[in-house]
């Protein structure tokens, strides 16, 4: 699925009528024929119900306008509501509501109406059987106040459910946030493209089922003016899973150094080299401290190394032995952020380049200290580096508070990447892959059963073990990890529900993702 921010879709839609030469009211045609399409589907109104249509005055208002013509048409009782007079509505719009007119007996225009009065006015209409949202469409360009705000708050009241034309009015489409107040759907019908915004929180909840129109932007137009997103999910992953040549050794599908696991996190690393090691790696080499290594040894296939002390100090020849030996490294689950983890973490920043995860105690490391940040990003300049921030991990990253960073998601991941050029997995429930020369992922899998401590080591594991199988291609390998991890999720969520998704029961179910997707 392609993602774009509103300004883009505008982009699009402008270029297909100026440049292609489709009409605007062909467009406009087209999505509300699509949004009849859902609505029919999914509402499954009883014949000759009462369907309210509630339109601001741009191009979001015509298109509930076109869609009220066509109910009609087919038998329903539209009752089509007006913001402001038809006279402020674009040309295309215009040439809709003067059909609308000849058609439609219940019309209602809430023009020289102030919040109360757009209130009234809207409470003394019979009731509905669903209303549809066509308020505000990509052209939101301000937070919803009021008159717009009572009307979204009518809707937000009606026992009937809403059907968003486009997105819910009062969503940014490019951030997913709120802009003053927004309408509740339960199902929304995005035109062209969806947006980037509207697979992010908060907005993924105001959405409900979001069903993408085809709106015919030829494929050229899409292309000059450019994709910025994919949704990472079942669709995306489809062919992605290259099969393993028949010659393949242990030796040859990924030899991954794990560092971490220090005591008391012991678990967090043989949590990420089980990742690893379900993630298909051929050898595994924990490298941790005594307690640490006693962890890992619960899992037999795993070889863990002590290249810590029983005191806590680094062994540094331990380290550079199990280096030599790993082509993959993953550091930070369990490390720990003392002087014996920096020593870690900077032998590992600079000793022979290999493709590197950066987690958790790694990535709090990278935050406080300077000099580390610089080496991280020397290594970024000659192998592929993966970094797997929660938005806690990133807001220290970028020194702003969290809510600075949820506030834009998108727009933090983008900053951390133009200080290091890698691969940034911001992890969440809507987790963004970036890196500098690729569109972004937004992962649509996942569940907030993985709501569990554990589970992002069980990613950065996965991750080591991806990027081996795609050494050319960083940030497909992340995303592709990213992708897995959620459908194993979602996978344990069906099997023992949303409170026993643990770690545990994510790695069991990882077996038939890879069956279900494996070339
Ligand atoms: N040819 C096209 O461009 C197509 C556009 N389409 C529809 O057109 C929509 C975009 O149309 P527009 O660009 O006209 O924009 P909208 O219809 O989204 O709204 C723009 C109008 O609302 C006002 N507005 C913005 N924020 C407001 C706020 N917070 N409170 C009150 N008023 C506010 C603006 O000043 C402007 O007058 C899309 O969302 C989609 O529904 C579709 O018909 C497909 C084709
Ligand atoms: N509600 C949710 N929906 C989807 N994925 C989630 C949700 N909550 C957590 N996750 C996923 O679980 C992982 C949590 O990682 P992280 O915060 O690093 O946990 P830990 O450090 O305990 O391993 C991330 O990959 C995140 O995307
Ligand atoms: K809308």
């Amino acid at each position: 699925m392609h993602l774009v921010t509103p300004e883009s879709m505008r982009e699009m839609d402008r270029r297909t009528i100026e440049a292609i030469g489709v009409p605007a009211e062909v467009l406009m045609e087209r999505a509300a024929r699509g949004a009849l399409d859902v609505l029919l589907t999914h509402f499954r109104p009883s014949p000759g119900a009462r369907i309210g249509v509630l339109c601001g005055m741009g191009n979001n208002g015509g298109d509930g306008v076109a869609l009220a013509t066509m109910l009609d048409h087919l038998g329903y009782h539209p009752v089509l509501v007006l913001m402001g007079t038809p006279e402020r509505f674009g040309p295309e719009a215009q040439r809709f509501h003067k059909v609308a007119e000849n058609l439609i007996g219940d019309r209602h225009q809430l023009n020289g109406l102030d919040a109360a009065g757009v209130r009234h006015a809207l409470s003394s209409l019979p009731p509905c059987q669903l209303w549809c949202d066509a308020l505000l469409g990509t052209g939101l360009d301000r937070p919803v106040e009021g008159r717009f705000a009572s009307a979204v708050k009518f809707l937000n009241e009606q026992p009937a459910p809403v059907f968003a034309l486009d997105t819910p009015s009062g969503l940014d489409g490019r951030t997913g946030q709120v802009l003053g107040i927004c309408t509740q759907a339960e199902v929304t019908a995005t035109f062209g493209f969806p947006k980037i915004g509207q697979l992010l929180d908060p907005a993924r909840g105001f959405i409900g089922m979001l069903c993408p129109i085809d709106i015919g932007i030829p494929a050229r137009v899409r292309d000059a003016v450019g994709v910025e997103a994919f949704a990472l999910d079942a669709d995306w992953l489809k062919g992605k899973i290259p099969a393993r040549p028949t010659h393949a050794h242990k030796g040859s599908v990924g030899k991954v150094a794990l560092i971490g696991g220090r005591a008391p996190t012991t678990g967090a690393l043989t949590m990420a080299a089980r990742g690893a090691l379900l993630g298909g790696a051929g050898l595994i080499f924990p490298g941790t401290d005594p307690q640490g290594a006693l962890s890992a040894r619960t899992i037999a296939e795993l070889m863990p190394r002590p290249i810590f002390g029983d005191a806590g100090e680094l062994h540094a020849d331990a380290l550079s032995q199990l280096l030599d030996k790993s082509d993959t490294l993953v550091i930070g689950p369990g490390l720990g952020t003392d002087q014996a983890a920096r020593q870690a973490l900077r032998h590992c920043l600079t000793a022979t380049p290999r493709p590197t995860v950066i987690d958790a105690d790694a990535l709090t490391l990278l935050a406080q200290n300077r000099d580390l940040f610089q080496a991280a990003c020397d290594l970024a300049a000659c192998v592929p580096v993966v970094l797997t921030p929660h938005p806690g991990e990133l807001a220290r990253l970028l020194d702003r508070s969290v809510d600075e960073v949820l506030s834009d998601t998108v727009a933090a991941t983008r900053e951390l990447l133009a200080r290091i050029s890698a691969v940034i997995v911001h992890k969440s429930a809507a987790t963004v892959v970036a890196a500098s020369d690729s569109p972004l992922g937004l992962n649509r899998t996942g569940n907030p059963g993985m709501a569990t401590g554990g589970m992002g080591d069980v990613l950065s594991g996965l991750i080591a073990a991806s990027l081996n199988d795609h050494p050319d291609n960083p940030w497909q390998a992340a995303a592709i990890a990213v992708c897995v991890h959620g459908l194993a999720g979602d996978a344990a969520r069906k099997k023992v529900g949303t409170r026993a998704t643990t770690p545990g029961a994510l790695l069991d179910e990882l077996g038939g993702v890879w069956r279900r997707f494996e070339a």
